[in-house]
């Protein structure tokens, strides 16, 4: 069943699953997921798309720019897999779907690694052509390639560092505050909207003397919006998750556990990325033994990774042809 070209989701549980990173032990493990393309016999045609902080299985939905015939993800190829992330509100184990809501434990971004593996095992995935992932799923995509390279022939981290930063742990104590005094996403969801956009983004589309206030409206419209399609508990898990995220404990530190990841690695700065800049990227490029550093030339900020996607597809499959990964498409013809 795992072989054909399913596109609908699909759940798997795992009864007493082991430990997951943190000594996380859950009594049931449900994981949703979609796949699309088929798996080789050899199990080794897999790519793994990892999502952002409110993102799902749904890649076809939030990132089409990148997944069809001829694009970076092409599952005339490849076999694309992607899974509702641990400790969110989709069909994987999270605060909603267990019923525990703020009791949920913990969750790091390795557990959300683990639950992967456990995913891929279970379909017979033996290695990864491409872990790739923005943001929270970039933090993923590099936790992957850190600690199972054997599993992995490459990886895309996009608008990620390699352990949580200050500034960003800013915006997000500022939401948790948020929070303790409404339960509603609202306000913690507009906190998050200016740190993932840019003044290039919002300056020329909204007219800041308009009386009737676009930019707050905009605001608005996006705290209601994540309020009807997301959990407060799952998104407080989350965003904690995001701020323990660090690749260096149990490897010495986090430029030790760098320099010994010998996977080909893109990593992708977006030009006006306020919550990730460039220089982040940088910094994991400079020490990574096999790392191709990109620049996403855009104005929209951080979520640019979600808007400029023809850009992104083409950074993604010109690192993937360069390399000559087992990669082989059209669009790699002239390709150096
Ligand atoms: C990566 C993952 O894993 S998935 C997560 C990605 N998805 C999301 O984050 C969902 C939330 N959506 C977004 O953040 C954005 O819409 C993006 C990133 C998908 C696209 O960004 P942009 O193209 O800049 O769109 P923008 O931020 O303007 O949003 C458009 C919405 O704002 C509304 N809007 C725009 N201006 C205003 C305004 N002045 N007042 C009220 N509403 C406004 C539009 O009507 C539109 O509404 P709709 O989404 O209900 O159709
Ligand atoms: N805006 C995206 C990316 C945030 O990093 C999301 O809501 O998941």
């Amino acid at each position: 069943m795992n072989r054909g070209d399913v596109h609908e989701r699909q759940v798997v549980k795992f009864e007493r699953p082991p430990p997951l990173d943190g000594g996380l032990e859950l009594k049931r493990l449900q994981i949703g997921y979609r796949t699309w393309g088929r798996l080789n016999r050899a199990g080794n045609n897999a790519v793994l798309v990892c999502p952002a902080l409110t993102g799902s299985a749904d890649v076809d939905e939030w990132w089409s720019g990148l997944l069809g015939p001829g694009k970076a993800l092409d599952p005339e190829r490849e076999f694309i897999v992607c899974a509702d992330v641990l400790g969110g509100c989709g069909l994987t184990s999270g605060p909603p779907l267990d019923g525990s809501g703020e009791a949920f434990p913990s969750v790091t971004v390795r557990a959300m690694v683990d639950a992967q593996r456990l995913l891929l095992d279970h379909l017979g995935v033996n290695t990864l052509r491409l872990v790739i992932g923005g943001s929270l799923g970039g933090m993923q995509a590099l936790e992957w390639a850190v600690s199972h390279p054997e599993r992995v022939d490459a990886a895309a981290v996009i608008a990620a560092p390699a352990r949580q930063t200050a500034w960003a742990r800013a915006f997000n104590h500022v939401q948790r505050r948020a929070l303790e005094l409404d339960d509603s996403l609202d306000l913690a969801r507009m906190v998050a909207m200016i740190s993932y956009r840019h003044w290039d983004n919002l300056n020329p589309r909204f007219d800041a003397s308009d009386p009737e206030d676009p930019t707050g409206g905009w605001l608005d419209h996006h705290g209601r919006a994540l309020t009807e399609r997301f959990d407060r508990n799952a998104y407080l898990r989350l965003a904690e998750a995001m701020d323990n995220h660090d690749i260096g404990p149990g490897r010495g530190d986090t430029v030790s556990a760098l320099r010994a990841t010998e996977v080909p690695t893109l990593l992708v700065g977006i030009t006006t990325d306020l919550l990730y800049p460039p220089a982040e990227l940088e910094t994991i490029a400079a020490e990574m033994p096999d790392a191709e550093l990109a620049t996403l030339d855009a104005p929209h900020g951080h979520d640019a990774f979600l808007i400029k996607q023809d850009a992104l597809n083409r950074l993604v499959t010109d690192f993937r042809c360069r390399r000559k990964l087992p990669y082989r498409l059209s669009c790699c013809q002239g390709v150096r």
